[in-house]
């Protein structure tokens, strides 16, 4: 059976140009309501979580208020944060398929206490689409398979013009910023491909690690989530910094690494740590935005108001579903089939 992954891979370039080119339509229903608020709540799972992360990372500090991002589990039992109300509390939920039913009870318990809402979901007649106060829909298509790939780029990207909305910032120079990255993705994926068929060793890995640093560490945690939901094996990801704080040590002959370089406050380090790493196993691949390509180095354009998520993630995406095809596997086909709605994390 064909690998519908590589369809939504290779979609992203149209599906994000079109959320750019209709950023005024997509985000028309924002109430004026919303503008300023003093504190922002996101929740999310899965590969919506990390979108939620990555734009934090992106946005908290230039909009001066604080993001905060929480699972839905932590944020209905124990956390106050939707328990207190106040006047000047949004919470954002995120919901690709607009059915997680943590996500859903969050809407709810906001409801209670008075906090407006907004969901993005790529549905807009989802339960999570209907629950929300305002709903913004994200015009991705259909992604009918567990690794999430053009959903959590599209949710990246919404999520990052609804903020900058929100807090009534210019997206002008960041859409020109984005339009030229998603130009450069069909030459990333061409690369990671390369990549790929010049290291199919990598296909044996038992385990992995992933680190990046600020914005890329977000981006860092998707690339583990979908390796490790389409390899079936161990992926860690750390902080930068904090994988040097112990988890260095899993570092061993062959063992199998992956950083991800670009500029910023984390960059001296991360020299640090590559030039560590590459004195103890040659299982080593640098996502890079100054290093040069070479077999152990795959590089990407600088993209500096969005250190390059975006063209950093599809390296990911490559990867996870390159590799596993390699074993004979399909990262498209479902794996336990209705597991979601089986344990209750999903509406049917
Ligand atoms: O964004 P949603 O639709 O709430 O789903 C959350 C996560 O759940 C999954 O479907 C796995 O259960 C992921 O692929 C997804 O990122």
């Amino acid at each position: 059976m064909e690998n519908k992954m590589w369809t939504y891979i290779d979609e992203q370039k149209d599906v994000l140009t079109n959320i750019l080119n209709q950023e005024e339509k997509i985000l028309s229903s924002l109430p004026d309501a919303f503008i300023n608020k003093k504190e922002i709540i996101i929740t999310a799972s899965g590969s919506s979580l990390n979108a939620a992360m990555l734009v934090k990372t992106m946005l908290e500090k230039e909009i001066g208020c604080l993001i905060q991002v929480e699972t839905p589990f932590q944020l209905r039992y124990y956390s106050p944060l939707l328990h207190l109300p106040h006047k000047h509390k949004l919470l954002i939920v995120l919901s690709q398929t607009g059915k997680s039913i943590g996500t859903l009870e969050c809407l709810q318990i906001a409801k209670n206490n008075y906090i407006p809402t907004i969901a993005i979901t790529a549905d807009n007649k989802s339960p999570i689409a209907i629950q929300a106060d305002t709903h913004i829909n994200m015009p991705c298509g259909k992604e009918p398979v567990g690794p999430k790939t053009k959903g959590f780029t599209a949710t990246v990207l919404t999520l990052h013009l609804m903020i900058m909305k929100l807090f009534q910032l210019s997206s002008q120079s960041i859409i020109k910023e984005y339009h030229q990255s998603i130009n450069e993705l069909p030459q990333n994926i061409q690369h990671a491909k390369k990549w790929c068929e010049e290291h199919n060793e990598w296909a044996k890995a038992k385990a992995m690690s992933i680190v990046g640093f600020g914005i890329n560490y977000p981006t860092a945690r998707e690339g583990t989530l979908k390796i490790l939901e389409t390899m079936q094996i161990p992926v860690m990801n750390f902080d930068m910094e904090e994988f040097m704080h112990g988890p260095h040590r899993t570092i061993v002959n062959h063992s199998y690494l992956i950083m991800v370089e670009t500029k910023g406050a984390g960059e001296v380090l991360m020299k640090n740590l590559i030039h560590f790493a590459k004195s103890k196993t040659e299982n080593h691949l640098i996502i890079s935005t100054f290093q040069e390509a070479n077999q152990q180095t795959i590089h990407i354009g600088e993209y500096p108001m969005t250190s390059s998520w975006l063209n950093i993630v599809v390296i990911f995406q490559v990867i996870c579903t390159y590799l596993p095809e390699i074993n004979g596997m399909n990262s498209s086909d479902p794996i336990y089939g209705d597991f979601a709605t089986t344990v209750g994390t999903r509406i049917a």
